[in-house]
Parts: structure tokens; sequence; C-alpha cells
């Protein structure tokens, strides 16, 4: 019985075992990207109200047992990872308030402190591909943790601006190695039950970093001098932690089974279960280890791209992740504090509190994702999150439309003599004004009317006042004066704020997580740490591309333009992960490889057999597999 559970789907439809085995309608296989071929599943029986009882009872049992806690402490210490990603891709923005200030930072210098980690990332996610497959999970996060101590020490401690650029590549090769091991770690760890929920507490984490970041920034913005510092050494607390944590955690049984290190692999998996059985668990890595196609000699990402099921999952890996960039959540997030200074926000200080809500909103809906993970499954989790999104990206779309339609005009040319030869006196009206970088909208307001409104050039060293004027400094800034810089007054702010909310309640529970969930489940064990390498490699990538893009595509297509573009990637998306992602939920790892053995884009058709998924559950000690519509197998 315990081989049983090691023989993979494709054995088990291939026609052996069906007494015990029961297969799922081909219909259902088919369309879900498993073998066509299947041989015909006999006729299933009506499920009478006692053997769906048992089944229920049967399940829960299984899930009972399965789950000590020890699997809950290891997800936790390998999330720290997340929040540490969170954390300090977060930080920077409002550290970088005070630096700038500080060590008088040009904009290519802020700029590159922001992007460097970014691209380390990109880089050394690729990197810990290799690092995974040689060393193993608990290596790598240790190095991430690692790597996260000493940027943060170096950050906290920097003299200078090339020092604290050095700190801010280390943090970045911690990132990528870290967001690319611990899903996989976690993934291999968990049950089946229970793998999605465990991985999406990773990107829990993120958000909580993101959040937790937020706060640091508000409450460390009154310290002007060296508040920078403790924003980015505050991370060192957690990294130190993790590292601690990892020195007591195990290896992940599934990479020493690879490696041939059975009998430590033994002792991990009974470690990790409790009081179970491990024996079929066992087999069946194993049984698929020893089965395993992975398309012959050369590097793997070579053996990946020519064996048709990896190169099917990394197409869909990959993608998963482009799109959840290219929808703009970070580009939303650094824009939020702008998007509330339109809603009439006119404090700098009462902004960056409100700017906490964003992240904390963003937070909440993930913690619903961790909620939904096992109970509607990813695809129709994926599928309805960017879905919403791209609604919710049209309304901030149609927001700053009516927006632009309704710009408030310049109604005063000041007659300053550098004022000549600047770009900024040729525009009338507000919109054109706020999208030439080089310019501000200055005003006076009386009750719901402009009054005295100017277009004049920005301060080149801040962009908090105009170079010269009644907006010039905090002090001229009498009578209800107000400088915009980004932004425009606007009625219709409450549309943009409406559409903010709604995005990150859409995106937040799906199109956040899922990326890195599926991505931890859907490669075969050769192919896993490679895969996940590549696919965090392309969120990198298209992260870097989108927040450098964004101001300029806002500047040549105004923003509505942009964001009726983020909308429209969004579409896209959801047409191929509509077409291309199967449901992963519930199978065990060594299964997954399955669903990629038809051709790409075949899942569609699938979704009204998607509750007729294949289970294993365990029952008195043994193994069965279930449809939902015969459980007359379970004794
Ligand atoms: O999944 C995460 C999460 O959604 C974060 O909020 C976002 O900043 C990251 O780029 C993304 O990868």
């Amino acid at each position: 019985m315990s081989n049983l559970m090691g023989e993979r789907w494709r054995k088990v439809t291939d026609g052996g075992e069906r007494s015990l085995i029961k297969a799922p309608s081909s219909a259902s296989i088919s369309s879900q990207g498993a073998p066509a071929a299947a041989a015909p599943a006999p006729a299933p029986a009506a499920p009478s109200t006692s053997t769906g009882d048992l089944e229920r009872a049967a399940r829960k049992q299984f899930q009972q047992d399965v789950t000590p806690g020890f699997v809950y402490v290891l997800a936790a210490f390998s999330a720290m990872g997340g929040f540490l990603f969170g954390y300090d891709t977060g930080v920077i923005s409002g550290a970088m308030l005070l630096l700038k200030k500080e060590l008088e930072l040009s904009a290519l210098w802020q700029e590159m402190l922001i992007s460097s980690t970014v691209a380390a990332a990109a880089l050394s996610a690729l990197l810990g591909g290799v690092l995974n497959g040689l060393f193993g999970r608990r290596v790598c996060i240790l190095l991430a943790s690692f790597f996260f101590t000493v940027g943060g020490i170096v950050l906290s401690t920097a003299p200078g601006k090339e020092v604290l650029l050095a700190g801010r590549l280390i943090v970045g090769v911690g990132l990528g190695i870290a967001c690319m091991t611990v899903p996989v770690y976690i993934a291999e760890a968990s049950p089946p039950h229970l793998r999605g929920q465990l991985v999406t507490v990773n990107t829990l984490f993120i958000t909580g970093g993101q959040f937790t970041a937020s706060l640091v920034d508000g409450a460390f913005s009154y310290l002007q001098h060296d508040g920078w510092r403790y924003m980015l050494g505050l991370s060192v607390l957690p990294a130190v932690l993790q590292f601690i944590g990892f020195l007591f955690l195990p290896e992940s049984p599934r990479w020493l089974i690879q490696r041939g290190l059975t009998q430590k692999a033994r002792r991990v998996l009974s470690q990790i279960r409790g009081n179970q059985n491990i024996d079929e668990e066992y087999d069946s890595i194993k049984n698929s280890l020893d089965e395993e196609d992975s398309g012959g000699d050369g590097p793997v990402i070579w053996r990946m791209l020519t064996y048709p099921p990896t190169r099917r999952a990394l197409l869909v890996g990959c993608g998963l992740h482009m799109f959840q960039q290219v929808s703009g959540i970070n580009t939303i997030m650094y824009y939020s504090a702008t998007i509330l200074q339109m809603s009439g926000v006119r404090d700098d200080k009462l902004a960056i509190w409100l700017a906490c809500l964003t992240t904390l909103t963003n937070f909440l809906f993930t913690l619903l994702g961790v909620w939904l993970v096992e109970r509607v499954g990813r695809r129709k989790l994926t599928l309805g999150s960017i879905l919403g999104t791209c609604l919710s990206l049209s309304v901030l779309a149609v927001g700053f439309l009516m927006s632009a339609q309704h710009s408030p005009p310049v109604t005063l040319h000041p007659t300053n003599p550098s004022l000549a030869n600047s770009t900024c006196s040729k525009y009338q009206l507000c919109e054109p004004c706020m999208l030439d970088p080089k310019c501000g909208f200055c005003y006076r307001e009386n009750g719901s009317a402009l009054l005295a409104s100017s277009c004049v050039p920005v301060n080149k060293a801040s962009t908090e006042h105009a170079a010269w004027g009644r907006c010039s400094n905090s002090s001229l800034m009498k009578d209800q004066t107000y400088w915009a810089y980004n932004y425009c007054p606007t009625s219709y702010s409450w549309l943009v704020l409406l559409g903010l909310v709604l995005y990150l309640a859409a995106f937040a529970p799906g199109m956040g997580p899922m990326p890195w969930t599926i991505n931890s489940e859907i490669y075969p064990l050769w192919a896993r740490s490679t895969g996940n390498a590549c696919a965090a490699g392309v969120n990198w990538t298209f992260n870097i591309l989108v927040s450098l893009t964004f101001l300029h595509l806002a500047q040549y297509f105004t923003y509505y333009g942009a964001f009726f573009l983020y909308s429209s990637m969004a579409l896209l998306g959801f047409f191929f992960i509509y077409g291309c992602l199967p449901e992963t939920k519930a199978r065990r790892l060594e299964e997954i490889e399955a669903l990629f053995e038809n051709q790409l884009c075949s899942c569609g058709a699938s979704d009204s057999d998607e509750g007729r998924q294949v289970e294993y559950i365990r029952v008195k000690g043994s193994n069965y597999h279930l449809s939902d519509n015969d459980a007359s197998d379970v004794d």
C-alpha cells in the first residue's frame, strides 16, 4: 500500500491499481492538463449520504493527523524571509526623504539607492537557483539572513552614500536568495492540504513587512537627523532571529532524498509529520525521483526548456510573476501618498501616516488570501483577483480621466524674470503643468474655489517647494496657499481613492501571493530550484521595469493612460490564467508535473470539472485516492 502512494499520476492513469485508486473522469483529467489518453475509469457510483459522511470524516481525521505544530514553527521562521523582503523594499521610501536632505543626494543617487536592491535581487534570485540545488534550502536561508544582517549593519552605520549603496546591494543579494528559497522550503515541508496556506503566509509576511516599514518610516520621520539609520538598521533584528532559528531547523526532506541522504530525510520527515506514518510520503518522493524523466543531459534550464511539461510550467510560473508586476502593485503602493494628497490631505506628516493605511489594507487582504487559498483553490482565487484588479484599475483610470478633464485653469502668471525661459509659463491648465516634472501648481483655496493659481518651476533640491514665489517655502505659504507637485486639486479624488481601495482588496488576496505559492508547487523536484529562480528573476525584472517607467509613462500618456495600460495588462493576464493555469490544490507535489503534460493553455475548458478533483486521503493508516463522486473504496 505504501508503494501505491508513490505511484505518480501518470502511472495511476495507465491502468494499474484502479481498484483502490479512482481516476477522475477523462474530461477532468485532459482538460486540466493531465494525459488525455488515460484509461477509462469505472462508472462512478452515486455518493450516498453515509459514504459522503465517511469521506468527510476520513478527510478530517487525515488533516488532524498530519498537522503537528512544528510545521507552523518552521513556516513562521522561514516566512521571516518574506518579512525582510517587505521591510527592506518598503522602508527605503521614508528613509529617502531624510537621506536626500542629509546627504544632499542628487536624483541619480536617489534612483540608484532605490533600484540597486531590486537589480541585485533579480540577479541573485537566478544565482539562488544554483545555490539551492547545490547546498540545499536551509543553507540558502541561512545565507540570506546573513546577507540581511550584514546589509542592515552596513546601512545603519554608513558614513556616506557609497557605503549606503554597498549596503543596499548586500540586502538585495539576500532578498533574491530568500524570495525564491522560502516558498520552496515551506512547500516541501508542508502536508498537501496545508501547503497553499502555509506558502501564502510567506506573502502575508511580505505585506506585513511593508506595513511595519511604513509605521517605522512614520515614527522616525520626526527624527530629522539620523532617523534613516534606525529605519534601515531595524531589519537586523528579524534577520538575526531567523539566522538563529535556522541553525536549529532541518533541511527539506525532499532535497535530502534527492541528494541520497535517505536516513536523514526519514528523520526529518518523522520530525515534521509528528505522529504520522511517513512511509507513504517517503516512498512517494523516492519513487517520483526514481522515475524522474528530466529530459536528458545538460544544464537544468536547458532540460526544462526541452522537456514539454517543465517548459509549460516555467511559462506559467514566469507569466504569473510578469502579470503580477505589470498590473502595477508597486506603482500603486508608491503612488498612494500622492493619491491621498489629491484627496485633500494637505499635511505631509498626515499623508505619511495615511499611507500606512494602504500597506495595512494590502496586509489585511493578503490575510483573506491565506484563508481562501485552500477553500476556493489557487485557480479561482487568482482568476477572481486579476479580474477585480483589472476593473479597479479602470476605476482609478476613470478617476484620473475625470480629474484631467476638469483640470483647474492657471489664472495667475507671475512675472519673475527666471520664468521667461521656463516651460512652466506656457501651461494654461494644471494637468499639463503637473505632468511636466520641472513644474508644480501653486494655488490658494477659498472653500471649494481655487484662486490665484500659477504654474511655476519646482525647487531642484526638493520637490516639496517651488523654486521661488509664494510656494517656495513654508513660511510664505500663508492664507491657505498650497503647493501641488505631481497632482492637481480635483473634486474627483473620491473616485481615485475608491479605485485604490478596490485595487488593494482585489489584488492582495490572489495576485499578490498566488504567483509565489503556485511557483513553489508546479515544478518537479529536479527543476524546482531553477524554475523558482527564473520566476523570481522575472518578478524583480518587471518590478524594476514598471517602477522606472511609470513617471515617463504618465508624462507621455498621462496618468489615466498609464492606469488604462495597467488595466489592459491585467485583462491580458486574466485570459492567460484562464487558459493556462491548472488547479494544484490538495495534490501531492509529485503529482503536479502531470498537470502540464497536455498542450499549454488547455485549462480553460476544465472550469466546470474543477470540483471533480482527485485527493489523497488517509484512512486508518492507508491512503485512498478519491474522486468527489466515488467514495466507495473507503473502508
Ligand atoms: O507578492 C508581493 C506583494 O504583493 C507585495 O505587496 C509586492 O510589493 C511585491 O512586489 C509582490 O511580489
